[in-house]
């Protein structure tokens, strides 16, 4: 969608002549009323927050024209509300409209406003670290966003706000993932003078707050569904060479004591089909591309072998030292994901001498460094804040033995492919025979498997646990036909007949995700947003206020799209579907995970979507949905280049791509029987 076409909206809205009908009776009605009585901000308090958010930002970097600097009473079809559409509709405009619109906006608020002595009041810093911090161009020219109210790491500024959507003044900073309208990444190292360049913004100062210590917190988790039971049944095919045998049991991966309780402690009885496959392969030493669908557990798949072999090999305690060489570095795309793989490691880890620490970007780079000086044998970062570090010299790879590519495919496109090229070939990394290089995610275009042979040893195993790039069954998929002038009153009624179920609301940009938080606080609709331009301090009340159900309503980007998990998401709501079929798959995820179930709806525009129609058909039916008929006849009467709707295409590589390995590929019902299939690169073989 245009950025006219949302001004058109913003300015004439509920134009629409066809409402589509809503099947009610597919949601149930939830605690009406409730919800919306507790709706947060009152306007006084949202007045007075905007106030103060004005006073914050005026004259800094893209001051007061986001929705969060209005008061909720607003009307959002204010006029001034057009240059802000215009100038960064969407997140891949970022790195032109940055330049575009900071010199049209003037100024940018200096590094040196009240956040710094909040965070100096943290104490026990270590100077040095502190002199990096004060060098550190985290913002390049556009990294001015910061908060000139509250101290570092408090957050207590908008902490009042159940509504959160804020869009308020400037852009992020460099080091962190910006998500393009393609679903694509892109970053530039500051270390490399990527976008920044040699124009100084202002410091990060934000320190998250430190998860809690206590074993309670530590090993909190939540249930598995009533569809758990059926992964067992859902076909996974290994292709290469002598690959080892499934394990049915955790007993069989013979894991020491401690990990054994501490799977235990987790509630984990059963391993999942990904687990049963990927854990012997991973403990053999084999390289391994696995693809498994949303939320069937990839993150113990390649956690916990790791961790058996660092005990098994006797690792020794990491002790404080200037430069520390992890064993094992793990990246994601995002820094939500990063951190909950690291909450991941601390637990499976617990009781051990092994240490994991967390880095990412959009948090002050000396806390990052402070937390890695302390020892650090798993590192879970993401690519920027890596780089960073690196350049840095507080971290060399010359130990490195296991290098994770979470949501691999994400990892290895356009956005970030360049960047981990580079971490493969800095000095010290060992090379790909070295180390065991281990990649994941519920989706792996064929043509990203390609670009993967060069991170893995030729001999790489290849698991797929179902069709690779298929959505999870346990999803309930929901197509409704809802031209763009329609959604917002379709969102609204969908809304209120859920209830408080806690929803994500996916929409293409940054700036629709600020304006559909906004409008649905106004509807007293509780609801926070999490996108690449809410500082990361917010980016994190939000996830909690979610997680918490204060907000069961998340509007976000495909900035969340991804790996993201959250107890009791019930719905996922596509008010915009994503350019890309992948991001669709992974962006229903959020719901229907570990056996349990959940829905899915999204708002098909013919005007806009009908590349996808193809695509859908294809993920609807191979997940035993139900295909309306005027989305089979979009896809029938669309062309789309590259896609033939067989299990061949961009996007539905459904095994290993390698066309001419030698080896033998097995074809099974997880942890069931185990035959030889003669040949290994039948996609249909299964489907
Ligand atoms: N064997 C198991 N038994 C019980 N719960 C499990 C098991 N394995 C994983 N889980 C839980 O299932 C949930 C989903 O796991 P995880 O986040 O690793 O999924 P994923 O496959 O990585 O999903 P995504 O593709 O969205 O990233 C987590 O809460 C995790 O703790």
């Amino acid at each position: 969608m245009g950025d006219e076409d949302w001004e058109a909206e913003i300015i004439k809205p509920h134009m629409s002549s066809y409402v589509p009908v809503f099947e009610k009776d597919r949601y149930s009605s939830g605690a009406n009323g409730d919800t919306f009585n507790r709706t947060p901000a009152s306007s006084s308090d949202a007045g007075e927050s905007n106030k103060r958010e004005n006073t914050t930002t005026v004259g800094s970097f893209g001051a007061g024209k986001g929705f969060g600097n209005r008061d909720f009473s607003n009307k959002f079809e204010e006029g001034d509300t057009s240059g802000f559409w215009r100038e960064s509709n969407n997140d891949c405009e970022d790195n032109q409209t940055r330049n575009r619109g900071f010199s049209r906006r003037g100024g940018y608020q200096d590094g040196n406003d009240s956040e710094a002595p909040g965070a100096s009041r943290r104490g026990g810093r270590d100077s040095k670290y502190e002199q990096d911090e004060g060098t550190q161009r985290t913002g390049g020219l556009f990294g001015s966003r910061r908060p000139a109210l509250s101290g570092a790491g408090n957050g207590d500024t908008y902490q009042s706000r159940s509504c959160s959507g804020s869009g308020r003044g400037g852009y992020k900073g460099l080091n962190e993932e910006v998500i393009t309208d393609s679903g694509k990444n892109t970053w530039k190292s500051e270390a490399e003078g990527g976008e920044g360049g040699d124009v100084q913004g202002p410091k990060v100062t934000y320190i998250p707050p430190p998860p809690p210590e206590d074993e309670d917190s530590i090993f909190a988790h939540y249930q598995t569904g009533i569809n758990f039971d059926k992964y067992d049944n859902i076909l996974v095919e290994v292709s290469g060479h002598d690959a080892p045998p499934a394990i049915l049991t955790f007993e069989e991966a013979n894991l020491c004591q401690t990990l054994n309780n501490n799977i235990a402690k987790a509630g984990y009885t059963k391993l999942t089909p990904v687990q049963k496959y990927s854990i012997p392969i991973i403990l053999a030493g084999r390289d391994l591309m696995a693809c498994a669908q949303t939320g069937s557990g990839k993150t113990a798949a390649f956690l916990l072998p790791i961790l058996a072999h660092m005990m098994r090999d006797g690792i020794t305690a990491s002790r404080f030292k200037e430069l520390q060489e992890p064993e094992c570095i793990i990246v994601a795309p995002t820094r939500e994901l990063i951190n909950q793989i690291y909450l991941e490691a601390r637990k499976f880890s617990f009781g051990t001498c092994v240490r994991a620490v967390v880095i990412y970007g959009g948090t002050q780079l000396g806390h990052s460094i402070r937390q890695i000086v302390q020892g650090c044998n798993i590192l879970c970062a993401t690519p920027g804040r890596l780089m960073d570090i690196i350049s840095k010299e507080k971290i060399g790879l010359r130990q490195v033995k296991y290098l994770v590519l979470d949501e691999a495919d994400r990892m290895l496109d356009m956005g970030f492919g360049p960047e981990m090229k580079k971490l493969i070939s800095c000095p010290g990394m060992p090379s790909k025979e070295q180390r065991q290089t281990l990649m994941f995610s519920a989706t792996f275009p064929e043509e990203i498997q390609k670009l993967a042979g060069e991170f893995l040893k030729s001999k790489y195993l290849f698991v797929a646990v179902g069709q690779v790039g298929g959505a999870c069954r346990d999803v309930q998929q929901t197509i409704l036909q809802v031209g763009q002038y329609s959604k917002r009153e379709k969102l609204v009624e969908i809304l209120r007949n859920i209830g408080d179920e806690r929803t994500m609301v996916f929409v293409e940009t940054k700036k629709k995700a600020d304006f559909i938080a906004t409008f649905l606080c106004q509807e007293k609709i509780s609801t926070t947003s999490i996108h690449g331009d809410r500082e990361q301090r917010e980016r994190e009340q939000a996830l909690g206020d979610f997680r918490c159900g204060k907000c069961p309503v998340l509007v976000a980007t495909s900035v969340a799209a991804r790996g993201l998990d959250i107890e009791n998401v019930q719905h996922v709501i596509n008010f915009d579907l994503p350019s890309a079929i992948d991001e669709y798959v992974h962006r229903i995820g959020r719901t229907g995970r570990c056996g349990n179930t959940g829905r899915a709806v999204s708002f098909f525009d013919p005007e806009s979507d009908s590349h996808l129609a193809q695509p859908l058909v294809k993920v609807l039916s191979d997940a035993q949905q139900d295909v309306p008929a005027w989305l089979e006849e979009i896809a029938f009467s669309t062309y789309v280049p590259g896609f033939s709707g067989s299990t061949r295409g961009s996007v539905f590589a459904s095994v290993d791509t390698r066309k001419n390995y030698q080896g033998k590929s097995t074809l099974n019902a997880a942890g069931f029987s185990s035959s030889q299939a003669p040949n290994p690169v039948d996609d249909e073989s299964w489907d």
